[in-house]
C-alpha cells in the first residue's frame, strides 16, 4: 500500500474515544491530518517530556491511539481540528494565518508541566502534575484559547500587557467558550483542571469573581507590567471584557456574537487597543453586520454593565 490518508480511533485524556484523521507511511499511522481546507496540515507530535519542539511524532503501528501516553496527542489532534472546524466554518479563515498554515502542536512537553501555550509557532501541552492539571490538551476550550492566540497575532496582534493583554486573553477566553458551544458551559478548563475537585475551573466568564477575576472596571487590578505582574494582570483583568461577554452572548448567542467578535478583532482592533477602543470596534461591527439594532444594544449593555464607558 501507499502512504495515504486514513481514519483512525483514540482515546482522549478523560477516556473518550474518538475518531482521528491519520496517515499511513511506511507501515506506521500518523497524527497528520490531511483533510483540511487547501491541504491544510494539522500535525502532532510529543516532545517525551522533554522540551525539543515540535518533537517527534506521534505514531502508532494500528491505528488504534489508545495507549496511556497517546491520549494527550489524541485530543490535541482532534481539538485543533475542531478548532481548524470553527474557524473556517464560520469565517471561512483557512487555519490561524488565514493563509492554511500547518497547526502544530507538541504534547508531553517537560515534565509535571501545568501549563500550555502558543509560542510563536505552534502550540505546547504540559502533562500538568496530576493535581493541579491533567494533560492540559484534554480541554476543548484550552486548546481553542491557545489556537485563537495565533489568530490573534495574524490579526489586532493585542500587544500581551495591560488592557490590549488583557483584551488578548479575553478574546481566546470569548472563542474557546463559542467553539465549546454550549450556553450552559461559562467555564475555562474545567476538564483538566484539579481532577481531585469537581465542578471547579480556571476561570468563569459568568462570575470571573469565582475565581479572583474582577467584573467591572471598579475593580481594575494595577499590577506591575512585569512577568512576574503577568505583565500588567492580563489574565486577571480579562474578567472584565469576558463578563460583557457573557452579557452580549447571553443575549444574542454565540453566533452572532461570534461574527461580532471575529470581524472587530480581525477589522478594528490592533496591538495598542484599550477596553474603550474595544466597545468601539464591537459597536462598529455589530452595526456592520446587523444595523442599529438589538445586536448593538446587546454590545452597549454588555459593556455598560462592565463599567467600559
Ligand atoms: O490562559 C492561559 N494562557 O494564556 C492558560 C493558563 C492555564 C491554561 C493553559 C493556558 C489557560
Ligand atoms: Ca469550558
Ligand atoms: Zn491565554
Amino acid at each position: 500500500r501507499y502512504d495515504e490518508p486514513t481514519i483512525g480511533s483514540g482515546v482522549g485524556v478523560n477516556g473518550q474515544t474518538k475518531s482521528l484523521n491519520t496517515y499511513l507511511s511506511n507501515g506506521n499511522y500518523y497524527l497528520y491530518d490531511t483533510t483540511k481546507a487547501m491541504n491544510n496540515q494539522i500535525r502532532t507530535y510529543t516532545s517525551n517530556n522533554g522540551t525539543y519542539l515540535p518533537g517527534n511524532y506521534m505514531t502508532d503501528t494500528n491505528n488504534n491511539f489508545n495507549a496511556s501516553d497517546q491520549a494527550a496527542g489524541v485530543d490535541a489532534h482532534y481539538y485543533a481540528g475542531l478548532t481548524y472546524d470553527y474557524f473556517y466554518n464560520n469565517h471561512n479563515r483557512n487555519s490561524f494565518d488565514g493563509n492554511g498554515a500547518t497547526i502544530a502542536s507538541t504534547v508531553h512537553y517537560q515534565s509535571n508541566y501545568n501549563n500550555a501555550f502558543w509560542n510563536g509557532s505552534q502550540m505546547v501541552y504540559g502533562d500538568g502534575d496530576g493535581r493541579t492539571f491533567i494533560e492540559l490538551s484534554g480541554a476543548l476550550d484550552i486548546v481553542a484559547h491557545e489556537i485563537t492566540h495565533a489568530v490573534t497575532t495574524y490579526s489586532a496582534d493585542l500587544a500581551y500587557h495591560n488592557q490590549s493583554g488583557a483584551l488578548n486573553e479575553s478574546f481566546s477566553d470569548v472563542f474557546a467558550i463559542i467553539v465549546e458551544g454550549d450556553t450552559n458551559d461559562w467555564l475555562l478548563g474545567e476538564d483538566v483542571y484539579t481532577p481531585g475537585i469537581y465542578g471547579d475551573a480556571l476561570r468563569s466568564m459568568s462570575n470571573p469573581e469565582q475565581y479572583n477575576q474582577p467584573a467591572h472596571m471598579d475593580d481594575y487590578y494595577h499590577s506591575p507590567d512585569t512577568k512576574d505582574g503577568d505583565w500588567g494582570g492580563v489574565h486577571t483583568n480579562s474578567g472584565i471584557p469576558n463578563k460583557a461577554f457573557y452579557h452580549v452572548a447571553s443575549d444574542i448567542g454565540f453566533e452572532k456574537s461570534g461574527d461580532i467578535y471575529y470581524k472587530a478583532l480581525t477589522q478594528y482592533l490592533t496591538s495598542t487597543s484599550d477596553f474603550e477602543d474595544a466597545r468601539v470596534a464591537l459597536e462598529q461591527s455589530a452595526i456592520d453586520l446587523y444595523g442599529s439594532g438589538s445586536e448593538l444594544q446587546a454590545i452597549k449593555n454588555g459593556f455598560d454593565l462592565v463599567g467600559i464607558g
